[in-house]
């Protein structure tokens, strides 16, 4: 779905190629194909009518500056407002600003997710926040859960204050907080029941809960599974608590995590923290413009296209392509140049950490760190040779080599190797001439397989 998508985008930044503004007329099947993904995504109808309206209203009429293509900067648009609708710069804490105990109340469905981050919640207040955590479970309906909950509490390294089904939620949590009073803890952390679907009854009583624990951080804890369904369950928890923040669970399922957007929309309060695995370490600062990527099922193309045009020194491509235009041939030290700008882009590993999941999931991070140590003695090697060596590499004989594998703490091999590629790669800059490099050096990745970068795994090179 995701690369399906992908394409469609990739074809119709290109139709929109030479136009200098952005019109109703030019946008109209991007725009359509853009809702067409939310609505896949599970983002809820009102949502997404909501969304378009608003990206419509900001890309109407706005420049086409640069190289830059409509296309292009539409894409731009569309990520921004779809990340900064999911809330970009709000994520990652907990308010623990009152008297202590600081109250956290977690409040959703059955299932989704409460009492796992419950404990995430508590392990990443002790260690990263260096706080004393109680934990509570107000669920008299499933004496499972209250075990559960002390289960992953004690695996959190946190204290668990009991708590029966024999007794009231509301008593429950007076005590706790007298508990957590007395003994100077600096959070309350506390579960409530799950409710299967939304039922007067039980909102009632979080609702008392509420009122007597005073929390300085009611969170909504819902799963990205849920899709559709996520935006009424919302709703429902959203007229019955002022809620402070979200907690999307379970996002390293298959969920394209549409829930996202529409629970956002409708709550009004940032998502602060995502859970990616059923692990306790599987929580994280929720990561608004990562997310919008995943959505639109393109990585973090966008930040890739900026992180490429800053990068990339367009004056310097232009020497090298008027260079070999000009038959004076590709040297040694251009290589090193072109080494360099690749490092001032961030390097392979980060470069690939921006790409859609189809290509990033095929390059592992090891992969990575690998490559970007071979361009690193690389660039190491070329660095040893003098001046006249790098632009004649055919003078370097056995002694020197040595020398400079020496110097560049490899083995003659890798010597042997780097100026092979080299002899290889400049019979082809040969035939792609001037026009060539400069398109290779602004197409998306596309200049590494051709500027003797190890081959990536799945990208075509
Ligand atoms: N993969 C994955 N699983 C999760 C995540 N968070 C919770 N789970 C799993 O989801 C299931 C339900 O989680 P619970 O924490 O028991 O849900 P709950 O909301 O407390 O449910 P009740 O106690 O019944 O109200 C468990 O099997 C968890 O391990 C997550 O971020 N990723």
């Amino acid at each position: 779905m995701a690369s399906a998508l992908t394409e469609k985008l990739s074809r119709l930044v290109k139709e929109l190629r030479g136009q200098a503004r952005i019109t109703e007329d030019n946008v109209a099947e991007m725009l359509r194909e853009v809702r067409l993904a939310l609505l896949e995504a599970d983002v809820a109808l009102p949502v997404v009518r909501d969304f378009i309206a608003r990206v419509k209203g900001k890309a109407l009429g706005a420049e086409v500056v640069g190289s830059l293509t409509p296309g292009q900067v539409l894409v731009g648009i569309i990520h921004k407002e779809l990340a900064a609708t999911m809330g970009a710069g709000t994520a990652g804490e907990l308010n623990l600003a009152a008297q202590p105990p600081a109250v956290v109340l977690m409040a959703g469905l059955q299932g989704a997710g409460k009492t796992t981050s419950t404990a995430k919640l508590a392990r990443h207040l002790i260690e990263k926040r260096k706080k004393k955590v109680l934990t509570v479970s107000g669920d008299v309906y499933r004496p499972a859960a209250i075990e559960q909950l002390k289960t992953v509490t004690a695996q959190a390294g946190a204290e668990w204050f009991p708590s029966t089904a024999q007794q009231k939620p509301l008593d429950i949590a007076r005590a706790a907080l007298d508990y957590a009073r007395k003994h100077h803890f600096d959070v309350l952390l506390v579960d409530t029941a799950g409710r299967l679907a939304i039922d007067a009854v039980l909102m009632d009583e979080i609702k008392e809960l509420h009122a007597v624990l005073n929390p300085v951080e009611t969170l909504f804890v819902v799963d990205a599974m849920q899709g559709q369904d996520a935006i009424n369950t919302a709703r429902a928890f959203k007229e019955a608590l002022p809620l402070t923040g979200i907690v999307l669970t379970k996002l390293d399922g298959d969920a394209r995590g549409g829930a996202a957007l529409s629970v956002r929309a409708v709550t009004g309060v940032p998502i602060k923290f995502a859970g990616v695995s059923e692990k306790l370490d599987g929580l994280e600062a929720f990561d608004a413009e990562r997310h919008a990527g995943r959505i639109l099922g393109m990585g973090d193309i966008v930040a890739l296209v900026e992180q490429v045009t800053a990068g990339v020194d367009v004056a310097q491509a232009q020497k090298f392509a008027a260079k070999i235009k000009s038959g004076e041939g590709f040297t040694l030290q251009d290589f090193l140049e072109q080494i360099r700008q690749m490092k001032k882009m961030g390097g392979l590993a980060n470069f690939i950490d921006k790409l859609p999941a189809q290509f990033s999931a095929k390059a592992g991070a090891a992969d990575m760190d690998r490559a970007d140590k071979e361009v690193r003695r690389k660039e190491g090697i070329i660095c040893s040779m003098t001046p006249t060596e790098r632009r004649k590499p055919e003078l370097i004989k056995a002694t020197r080599k040595r020398r400079i594998a020496a110097g560049a703490g490899v083995q003659v091999q890798e010597v042997n190797r780097l100026l092979k590629e080299f002899e290889q790669m400049q019979g082809m800059m040969k035939k792609m001439k001037g026009g060539g490099l400069m398109k290779m050096m602004k197409q998306l990745g596309g200049g590494m397989g051709g500027m003797g970068m190890p081959k990536l795994p799945g990208m075509r090179g």
